[in-house]
């Protein structure tokens, strides 16, 4: 297949999986944000990566936001809220943070496509991102390998939920700019 032609079974792909994510999820997900004192954002591999993206987002729109592992994130408290982005939901350095936080009593929002997973069941909501017909090794309804659909659309799924904070927030564009970082 030519290459443009696999980019756009890729959106075809990322169509019908966003399409399947449910609506009353985002918007819990969204006001647990809104609720939260401050908000650490956390993953692994590429589901982490976008996890970074995300949290960048919710800096430029004024939020308290750090990302786990970093040397500069300080300890989480009760108040705040924990985000995990991953596909599996059972990648083990998250479940440990999970149960870390959870016996701090730190609200936890799962993004996965298994919510009854590990991360799952310790989170206190989840957003299923559900990639057809996936399992935990495989993605067998994409021309792409590994987790890159699930990736992919978490990092829409965030990009979306950015819009949503700016209407709640009425913070645009060009404010949100400002606070980009002006040391690169
Ligand atoms: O980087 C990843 C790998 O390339 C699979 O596509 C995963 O994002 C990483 O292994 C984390 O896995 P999950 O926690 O299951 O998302």
């Amino acid at each position: 297949m030519k290459i443009t032609e696999n980019s756009i079974q890729i959106v075809n792909e990322l169509y019908n999986t966003a399409k399947l994510i449910s609506e009353r999820e985002a918007e819990v997900f969204v006001d647990h944000i809104l609720q939260a004192k401050r908000v650490f954002v956390g993953g692994a591999g590429r589901s982490g990566l976008m996890g970074h993206s995300f949290a960048m987002r919710l800096m430029h729109i004024g939020l308290s936001v750090y990302v786990i592992g970093e040397v500069v994130t300080p300890s989480i408290k009760k108040d705040d809220l924990l985000i995990f982005g991953t596909g599996s939901g059972e990648t083990k350095s998250l479940v440990g943070m999970g149960e870390k936080a959870k016996s701090i009593g730190t609200s936890i929002g799962v993004v996965t496509k298994f919510p009854k997973s590990t991360t799952g069941q310790l989170a206190d909501f989840t957003v299923k991102i559900p990639v057809p017909n996936s399992t935990i090794e495989d993605e067998i309804n994409s021309i792409q390998p590994m987790g890159s659909l699930f990736e992919q659309s978490l990092l829409l799924f965030y990009d979306s939920i950015i819009i949503r904070l700016m209407e709640h927030l009425e913070i645009d564009s060009t404010q949100m700019f400002s606070r980009h970082a002006n040391l690169e």
